[in-house]
């Protein structure tokens, strides 16, 4: 089947289920170089959210991502995942390169045992949805840049991950591609219903993908906004971009540029930073009082 395919449900408009995915709570990290790179972090991804970050560079957003897979430790606070599967898609594709698309993509149910028949048939329905029919024998040297990335991602959802991280997956691919992959993995999102925190230095791309946007300080990073984007799926990708093809209800864009920017400089102390009820603040702040 192909990801066109996908019915025009709409995950904004399916009720939520009260699963909570993915929850931190009073999250630090300090590294052993001294470095604070996160300070203070709650969040919850539940099932149904497909959740954005953006913030400054160094603000710690792969951090949280390494901390939310397991792949590191947090120094103080509490994470809980409640997934029987997650998947880790990478800022680079991440492919073996002696082997091919299909085998790449075959080698999670490998490692996770399984009939070989059941486990090429999943592999085969996974690079389908991403597009790649046909190109289950090329070597990752023989795929452009988008087509590699999208074996990384058929690789993230073979194994039908309850929870999905996604490290700025897209940061290296020219404008053309990364629009055609946002629309790709918004589809994806709807059909195979996991939830998804996603990093990304771009605003637009972030509005246009997720259900809510947390915004980040500079380092320490801390979760300085919590905005709902309160459009239904599917989205036309102008909506991110195009004023004029924004709901009433949507903030300005003067409004998020100026949220991202000055996010830079400790925006948790600009009180009159965050207005508007469409705002969610940070749920605590111990030591930096954002509510007050
Ligand atoms: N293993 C490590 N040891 C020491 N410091 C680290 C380590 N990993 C990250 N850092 C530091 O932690 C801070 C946050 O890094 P991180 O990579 O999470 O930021 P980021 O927001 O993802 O940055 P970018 O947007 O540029 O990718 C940075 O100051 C970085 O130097």
């Amino acid at each position: 089947m192909s990801i066109d395919a996908v019915s025009t449900t709409s995950a904004a408009q399916r009720p939520l289920s009260m699963t909570r995915t993915l929850v931190l709570d009073g999250v630090s990290k300090q590294f052993d170089t001294g470095t604070v790179a996160l300070e203070d972090v709650d969040l919850t991804v539940g099932a149904g959210d497909f959740v954005s970050v953006v913030g400054p560079s160094g603000c710690g957003k792969s951090t949280l991502l390494r901390l939310a897979s397991g792949l590191d430790a947090a120094t103080t606070g509490s994470i809980e995942v409640n997934a029987h599967s997650t998947s880790y898609v990478f800022q680079e594709a991440t492919l073996l390169e002696w082997r091919s698309a299909l085998k790449n993509v075959e080698l999670v149910g490998e490692l996770s045992g399984g009939l070989r028949s059941e486990r090429r048939a999943k592999a085969q329905e996974a690079l389908d949805l991403v597009g790649l029919t046909g190109f289950e024998k090329q070597h990752p040297r023989q795929l452009s840049g988008g087509m590699r990335m999208r074996v990384s991602i058929a690789r993230a959802l073979v194994a039908d991950p309850d929870l999905a991280l996604f490290d700025e997956p897209f940061g290296a691919l020219d404008e053309i591609t990364r629009l055609h992959m946002q629309t790709e993995l918004q589809k994806l999102f709807r059909l195979k219903e996991f939830a998804g925190l996603f990093i990304t230095h771009s605003v637009s791309e972030a509005v246009y993908l997720s259900t809510r946007v947390l915004v980040m300080s500079g380092r320490p990073g801390r979760i300085v906004a919590d905005i709902p984007i309160p459009w239904s799926y599917p989205r036309p990708p102008s909506c991110a971009t195009n004023p004029s093809s924004r709901p009433s209800s949507a903030r300005s864009p003067r409004r998020w540029e100026s949220t991202h920017e000055r996010a830079r400089h400790d925006g948790p102390r600009d009180r009159d930073l965050w207005q508007g009820p469409r705002v969610r603040r940070g749920h605590r702040a111990r030591g930096r009082d954002l509510d007050a």
